[in-house]
C-alpha cells in the first residue's frame, strides 16, 4: 500500500523527502537540564490513519507525500530525519488543584522545528512514541482511540476558529497496550509552535531554581513574545499577556461548548492555545454541571467551573513567575485583568452568537434567561444557536425547528419574545443577521459518538469516517446539506459514551 518516497520538486511550496526536512530545535537551546536526548520507540509495522492537508501546509509539506513510506517512517519516528535530535521535556504541575510535582514528556517526543508559512516556526511533536525518562508507570504509548479523538479535534478546532495545537497526522499499528481493555497504539504527530505548559515554569519554581526559570522565560519571550522584550518588565508582560490570552481561550470554549476535561497545568500552553485532548467533550443537552471527564466526580472541570479554573491556573503561573517579576503588586495587576478580559470576549461572543452588532443595558438579562431556558429543558447548544438564526425579528416566523427543541414551549415562547424585541432595537435585516450569526454558531461539532464511530471502523482499518468528519469539521460554519445528519442530536445508544482520562 506504500508508494516510494516520493520526492516533490523543492521550492517555495514543497518540501522534499522528509527525511531531508531543515529540523532545527529552539527549545534545545536551553541547558540539557530541561530535556533529555532521546530515540522514539519504532511504532511496529505503522500504517496511515489520518492526515490532514491543512495543518501540511502550515508547514509547507505536500499531503501527496503523505502516503509515503519515508513520510510515516519520519512522522511516526521510526526513522529519524536528518537534521533532528529528537528530545524529551520536563514539566511539573498541578492536576486536579493538587501539586503532582514532577511530570514531563512521559510519551511525547519532540522532533525538532519546521519552518512555518506564517514565518514563524512549528515544532513537530509526536505523542506515544515510547518510554522517556518521564514515563512513571507509563508504557510510552497512546491507544488508537484516545489519538484519533485528539487528531480530530485539534483540526477541528483550527476550522473553528480557536486557539490549539494542531495535528499533522495520526499512524496506527497493531501492537497492543493495556488500558481497560488491549487496544491498539498510535502516534498523533502533533504540532504547535510551542509545547511550552505553564506546568513548565512551575517546575523550575517548585525546585527553587531560579536562574533555569529565567532562562525558560526569557527562551519564550525571545522566541515566541519577543514584542515584550523591550517592556519596563517582561516577565510582568508575559504574565499579561499569558493571563489575557488564556482568559480569551476560556471565552472561546464557553461560546461553543467545548469542555477540555483535564484542565492541570500541565495541560496548559504558555500560547494560550487549547493542548491535550483527552476526555474532552462539546456540550449537548445543556448543563452548566456537565463534567465530560468520568474520572472528575468533584466536577472540577465541569463547563460552568472552566472560565474560573483558567484564572487558577493563572494564579500558578503567576506565583511560579512571582520570582522573576519581584513584586507582589505587579504580579496581582496582571492576573487581575483576567475577569475583566474573560467578561468583554464572552460578552463579544454572545452577541456575535445571537446576531446583536449594538450593546444595549439590558442584554446580560437576556443572555441568563436563554440559558436559564437552555438548563431547564437540557436543550441541545449546537443546535440551539445553529437554529437560532432563522428567527424573524418581526414576525413569529422562522421559530419552528428552534422551538421543537424544548419540551416546555411556553418558556421558550416568553424569552423569544424578548429576545425579538431585543432584535428590533438592532435595526437589521434577516438574511443578513441569519448570515452573520451562521459565522459564529458552528453547525458541525465534534460530537463524542461521531468520533466513537470514526474510532469503532478504523478500529477495524477502516479509515474512511475518519477523513470525512474531518473535512466536515474543517469547515463547521459551512451548511454543507448533504452532511446534515452529522448535526443531528446524538442517538439513544451515545447516552452511554463515558469518556475517562484513560488513553
Ligand atoms: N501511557 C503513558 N506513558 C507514559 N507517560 C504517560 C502516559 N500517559 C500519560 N503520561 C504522562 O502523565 C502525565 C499527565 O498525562 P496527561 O494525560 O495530562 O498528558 P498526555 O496526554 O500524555 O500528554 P500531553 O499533555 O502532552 O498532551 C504526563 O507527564 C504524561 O506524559
Ligand atoms: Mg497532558
Amino acid at each position: 500500500m506504500f508508494m516510494n518516497a516520493s520526492v516533490i520538486p523543492s521550492g517555495s511550496d514543497h518540501i522534499p523527502d522528509p527525511v531531508a526536512l531543515p529540523f532545527a530545535n529552539a527549545f534545545a537551546e536551553l541547558p540539557p537540564a530541561f530535556f533529555t536526548r532521546l530515540q522514539p520507540t519504532p511504532l511496529p509495522q505503522p500504517y496511515l490513519v489520518g492526515i490532514s492537508a491543512d495543518a501540511a501546509a502550515l508547514v509547507g509539506i505536500d499531503p501527496a507525500t503523505a502516503g509515503s513510506e519515508s513520510f510515516i517512517d519520519v512522522f511516526t519516528g521510526n526513522v529519524i530525519a536528518q537534521h533532528s535530535k529528537p528530545l524529551a521535556a520536563v514539566y511539573s504541575g498541578h492536576q486536579f488543584g493538587v501539586w503532582a510535582g514532577q511530570l514531563g514528556d512521559g510519551r511525547a517526543i519532540l522532533l525538532g522545528d519546521l519552518p512555518a508559512r506564517d514565518g514563524g516556526r512549528m515544532e513537530i511533536q509526536l505523542k506515544g512514541a515510547g518510554q522517556t525518562p518521564y514515563s512513571r508507570m507509563g508504557d510510552g504509548r497512546a491507544v488508537l482511540r484516545s489519538s484519533i479523538r485528539e487528531f480530530l479535534c485539534s483540526e477541528a478546532m483550527a476550522g473553528l476558529g480557536i486557539p490549539t495545537t494542531r495535528a499533522l497526522c495520526v499512524t496506527g499499528s497493531d501492537q497492543q497496550v493495556r488500558r481497560e481493555t488491549l487496544e491498539t497504539t498510535a502516534v498523533v504527530t502533533r504540532m504547535s509552535p510551542s509545547f511550552i505548559r505553564f506546568g513548565s515554569f512551575e517546575h523550575w519554581y517548585y525546585n527553587k531554581r531560579h536562574d533555569e526559570l529565567k532562562l525558560l522565560a526569557d527562551n519564550v519571550i525571545a522566541n515566541f513574545y519577543p514584542e515584550l522584550s523591550g517592556a519596563g518588565n517582561p516577565y510582568r508582560a508575559l504574565l499579561t499577556e499569558v493571563t489575557r490570552r488564556t482568559a480569551h481561550l476560556m471565552a472561546h470554549w464557553q461560546a461553543v461548548g467545548f469542555m477540555h476535561g483535564v484542565m492541570n497545568t500541565d495541560n496548559m500552553s504558555i500560547l494560550g492555545l487549547t493542548l491535550d485532548y483527552g476526555p474532552f467533550g462539546f456540550m449537548e443537552a445543556f448543563d452548566a454541571r456537565h463534567i465530560c471527564n468520568h474520572t472528575d466526580q468533584q466536577g472540577r472541570y465541569s463547563y460552568q467551573m472552566q472560565p474560573r479554573i483558567g484564572q487558577w491556573n493563572c494564579f500558578a503561573l503567576g506565583q511560579a513567575l512571582l520570582p522573576l517579576i519581584d513584586s507582589v503588586e505587579d504580579t496581582e495587576a496582571a492576573l487581575g485583568q483576567y475577569e475583566a478580559e474573560f467578561a468583554a470576549k464572552n460578552d463579544e461572543l454572545l452577541h456575535a452568537k445571537l446576531g446583536l452588532a449594538t450593546r444595549q443595558a439590558d442584554d446580560d438579562k437576556l443572555f441568563e434567561s436563554m440559558f436559564a431556558i437552555l438548563q431547564a429543558g437540557h436543550v441541545d447548544f449546537t443546535l440551539f444557536f445553529r437554529r437560532l438564526s432563522d428567527l424573524h425579528a418581526g414576525d413569529d416566523g422562522g421559530d419552528e425547528p428552534l422551538r421543537d427543541l424544548f419540551i416546555e414551549r411556553a418558556s421558550f415562547d416568553a424569552w423569544a419574545g424578548q429576545y425579538r424585541a431585543r432584535l428590533r432595537q438592532e435595526n437589521s435585516v434577516d438574511a443578513a443577521r441569519k448570515l452573520a450569526m451562521d459565522a459564529s454558531n458552528p453547525k458541525y461539532v465534534l460530537r463524542n459518538y461521531l468520533a466513537q464511530v470514526a474510532i469503532d471502523k478504523a478500529q477495524n482499518k477502516d479509515f474512511s469516517e475518519v477523513a470525512k468528519l474531518q473535512e466536515i469539521l474543517r469547515r463547521p460554519f459551512d451548511e454543507q446539506p448533504e452532511h446534515d445528519k452529522y448535526a443531528d442530536l446524538p442517538p439513544d445508544w451515545a447516552s452511554h459514551l463515558e469518556v475517562s482520562c484513560s488513553s
